[in-house]
């Protein structure tokens, strides 16, 4: 009978509460509501010993979102998806997560830092012209904000250090949950039929990492040490003076894994890929727009170095040379074709390398690869410009390991001695081992493949060895007309020698 009762009176009490709360937000104007309680939160100020800093959505010029507010978004948003009770899902753009769950408004999170403990609001102002805002939702001039609350005794921790963790730490997991793109240049028409390139881009999803990138262990662990290096140094490049920018040339045969080794190196920077066609560039200022355009943390890549430019100087003495070769090639004379309305020189080329404006952005890499490094103008690849040479090249043993290892799940078996044995032989590209690493069929075993890859590389040793003893034989003939030339030569002058003797009547 009791319960009942205070029950029954607890009902009403809530009733009257909600029925007052009701008249204040229907006959209280925002802005009159607001004013309420900045009244209210002066005078509990007083005796509140809690400190709250608000970080509102938008600053300064209302159209411009805080970089602390998003920061600190993401950071509450990793840690309130398995604390918060209520979530709200979200698509973000550029992340690679099809949903984000972050808490919802008027949602409290604890947070503790070196073991202070912290409280985080997610709330929403009212404050404006309209005098009935409740009408809508959400109300036009809605105003998001974060409240960080802590205790006054450790203001100094908080405010020196716990936000700047917080913003720091928000803009990593930005960084890693960004979704990759990979841009290219492709001409666009601009006013008056005017002709310029313009960044375009993809989303990049390519699954290449160091891990199943097939070369010796030593040499990827310099790449990947490279690349950790150069990422966390910043201080060390404001030290020496130097813009935060590096160069890779990766050289070697089709299909050793230069692109490959891209694909690697931008999901393990995490940075966006700039994939620069030099052919489509009009003339140097052209690429200088398109250069000054990538933002920081972007690997700018040009692919075939050697047929995107005239980098000797030479182009016509180069053009002669290969013009036999072009005649064979129709990629050769289309590349030739498309790159004859570009004007872009050199010395536009190594100015943006190492011109001062290179470094506006800052934190970028730069990636040239070629299969002909012989070719490359020696200013070009000199260290500090192209600061590290990688080469890639033929698949060697521990290359092929990786390979057996992400083709077949393979670790070891008793035929790898002998595919090592060929390896040593032959020369086949990682790109042709993997092709034959891969199941034909489904019927098709672990051994067969590995049987299919011996009897590919049994082969392509037959033709080496079969090459070998032709140009061998082409030599052997050639010393053989040589010599012939010089006995024909010798026996010339000896008949020439005689006739003289004989006319100067010597016997
Ligand atoms: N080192 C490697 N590790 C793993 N896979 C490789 C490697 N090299 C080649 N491949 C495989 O061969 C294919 C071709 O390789 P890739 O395009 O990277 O070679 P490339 O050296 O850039 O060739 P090109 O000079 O013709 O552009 C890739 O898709 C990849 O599957």
């Amino acid at each position: 009978m009791m319960m009942a009762e205070l029950w029954s009176q607890m009902g009403s009490l809530m009733a009257t509460i909600i029925f007052i709360y009701t008249l204040f937000e229907k006959f209280f104007p925002p802005n009159l509501r607001d004013r309420l309680q900045s009244y209210t939160h002066k005078i509990t100020s007083h005796f509140y010993p809690y400190i709250q800093i608000t970080f509102p959505e938008f600053t300064g010029e209302r159209l411009k979102r805080s970089e602390a507010y998003t920061s600190i978004q993401t950071y509450l948003t990793a840690s309130s998806s398995h604390t918060a009770k209520r979530l709200k899902a979200e698509v973000v753009k550029d992340s690679h997560k099809p949903l984000v769950l972050s808490m919802d408004d008027n949602e409290e999170i604890a947070d503790e830092f070196r073991g202070v403990k912290v409280w985080w609001t997610a709330s929403k102002t009212t404050t404006g012209s309209q005098p009935f805002s409740f009408s809508y939702y959400p109300p036009p001039d809605a105003k998001r904000y974060y409240k960080l609350s802590f205790h006054k005794s450790h203001r100094d921790l908080i405010t020196m250090n716990y936000i700047h963790y917080v913003l720091e730490k928000g803009k990593e997991i930005a960084s890693k949950n960004r979704q990759l793109k990979l841009f290219t240049n492709n001409p666009s028409s601009g006013w008056y039929g005017y002709k310029s390139t313009k960044w375009s881009h993809v989303i990049f999803e390519h699954p290449a990492s160091f891990e199943t990138l097939a070369m010796e262990e030593r040499k990827k662990e310099e790449i990947i040490k490279d690349l950790e290096k150069f990422k966390g140094g910043k201080e060390y490049y404001a030290k020496i003076g130097k813009a935060w920018k590096r160069g890779y040339l990766l050289y070697g045969p089709p299909g050793t894994g230069k692109s490959t080794m891209i694909a690697a190196m931008a999901n393990f920077m995490n940075y966006d890929l700039y994939d620069l066609e030099l052919t489509a560039v009009k003339d140097n200022t052209e690429l200088r727009k398109l250069l000054i355009e990538t933002p920081s943390k972007s690997i700018i890549v040009i692919e075939d170095i050697d047929c995107s430019l005239d980098l000797t100087g030479q182009r016509k003495k180069k053009k002669e040379e290969n013009e036999n070769e072009k005649e064979k090639d129709p990629m050769k004379r289309a590349q030739e074709e498309e790159s004859k309305g570009s004007k872009v020189t050199l010395s536009g080329l190594l100015n943006f390398i190492d011109g001062i404006w290179s470094a506006c952005g800052g934190e970028r890499i730069i990636i040239f690869t070629t299969n002909f490094v012989d070719k490359l103008d020696p200013a070009l690849i000199r260290r500090g410009r192209m600061d590290k040479h990688i080469e890639l090249s033929y698949c060697g043993f521990e290359a092929f390991r990786v390979l057996a290892k992400n083709y077949l799940d393979l670790e070891t078996h008793g035929l790898f001695g002998r595919i090592g044995k060929l390896l040593e032989e032959v020369n086949m590209t990682p790109a042709d081992v993997a092709e034959n690493l891969m199941p034909k069929s489904v019927d098709e075993g672990v051994e067969d493949c590995l049987i299919n890859l011996i009897k590919a590389l049994e082969i392509a040793k037959e033709e080496e060895a079969k090459k070998k003893a032709e140009e061998e034989e082409e030599a052997r003939k050639k010393v053989e007309e040589e010599e012939e030339e010089k006995d024909k030569d010798k026996e010339k002058n000896n008949e020439k020698t005689s006739e003289g003797v004989k006319e100067n009547g010597f016997h």
